[in-house]
């Protein structure tokens, strides 16, 4: 063995220096830059609330979680924001619409990972610039009277997104996540657990009974430091489903034992149906029939049936990230395009 040539092919580890790494704003330093005013602090309670009332029944009125899989182009997003807010003054005595602003995108195994990690879509992973945009575009959608929705997906991401939030989501991937939980017990706005990517949904009624409690953990405080943060608990949360490996859950039997699942464990009856996902079987164009069967059986008396999640872009489908992207049209997963949306909604605000 030549023992040289082994050491200068594997240095000591003391002689290895990884780049320095590039430091993030600081929660409070990001909050100073893009403040949110107390009107529009004042509307998102007051949208939190609206919220908390329709998933605790108090409210009559169908929650509608409603957007792009993913948001990558600013300019669409706003333009999707604006049709959004108007259909919602005409709508808004029947359905609560909440924009679908997702910045962070969990993958199955790789691929774009959302406009939080690379916003100029091209492996550069600007993370600052990713905080910056996002926030900001939050911020407009919400000055434009509309409340926002996300999947919260890095914990140490939410404190920065989180002010401007009135529905989050923890994903089937992460659901069973004990850190996830964490951070859902310091939030202040109503959350829904998917049920995990194989169907099951114990680990997201878990969930709800972890996340109720408070909680001592890792995480950055508002000033960028480590810290211990400590939780308070969150009740404010409901079983969101969206299908499994084993198919779609929005049937009466899925319904059912969903439902014994959550008054066994004593946590919130409240049922979302995530239309998308495994439920559509990821053809966009299912969603419509989902929709559907799901309202009938809400007319047919099943009350905790009380929130529904819809993909849905400007522009029908989905394409690749490319040179040639066309605008409008999700880079993630397809979704319905404006009219079928906006014509599906009418029709559900109408059954209503
Ligand atoms: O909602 C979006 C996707 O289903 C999710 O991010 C997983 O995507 P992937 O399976 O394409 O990685
Ligand atoms: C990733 C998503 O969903 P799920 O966690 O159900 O796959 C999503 O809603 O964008």
């Amino acid at each position: 063995m030549n023992t040289n040539a082994t050491l200068a092919a594997h240095p000591p580890a003391a002689a290895i220096r990884p780049p320095a790494p590039e430091l993030l704003p600081s929660i409070d330093a990001l909050a100073a830059e893009l403040p949110l005013s107390p009107a529009l602090a004042a509307q998102v309670a007051t949208h939190r609330q609206a919220v908390r009332n329709i998933l605790a029944g108090r409210d009559p009125r169908l929650l509608v979680v409603v957007g792009p899989c993913s948001i990558h182009d600013v300019d669409a997003a706003m333009d999707y924001a604006r049709r959004l807010r108007a259909l919602s003054d005409q709508l808004g005595d029947k359905l609560l619409l909440v924009m679908r602003v997702y910045v962070e995108k969990p993958r199955t195994t790789v691929g774009w990972k959302g406009l939080l990690y690379d916003p100029a879509l091209d492996g550069s992973h600007d993370m600052a610039l990713g905080l910056r945009t996002a926030r900001r575009l939050m911020r407009d959608i919400v000055a434009l009277g509309l409340p926002v929705a996300t999947e919260l997906l890095h914990p140490m991401a939410a404190g920065y997104l989180e002010d401007l939030l009135s529905w989050a989501a923890v994903g089937a991937r992460t659901t069973e996540s004990q850190i996830h939980r964490e951070m859902v017990s310091g939030l202040s706005l109503p959350c829904g657990f998917k049920n995990g990517t194989d169907g099951g949904t114990t680990v997201a009624i878990d969930a709800m009974g972890a996340a109720a409690r408070g909680h001592h953990h890792f995480g950055v405080d508002r000033h960028g430091r480590p810290a211990v943060l400590v939780s308070e608990g969150n009740a404010d949360t409901h079983l969101v489903l969206r299908g499994g490996r084993s198919g779609p859950n929005y049937h009466a039997d899925a319904l059912d034992a969903a439902s014994n699942a959550l008054a066994n464990a004593g946590v919130s009856p409240a049922l979302m149906v995530d239309c998308s996902h495994a439920n559509s079987q990821k053809d966009h164009r299912r969603q419509i029939e989902v929709l559907k069967d799901v309202l009938a059986q809400r007319r047919a008396g099943r009350h905790t049936l009380r929130a529904v999640m819809i993909e849905s872009h400007l522009e029908e489908g989905a394409q690749p990230l490319c040179e040639t992207m066309r605008y409008g049209v999700s880079v993630t997963d397809a979704c319905l395009g404006w009219q079928d949306s906006e014509q599906l909604l009418r029709e559900a605000a109408a059954q209503l």
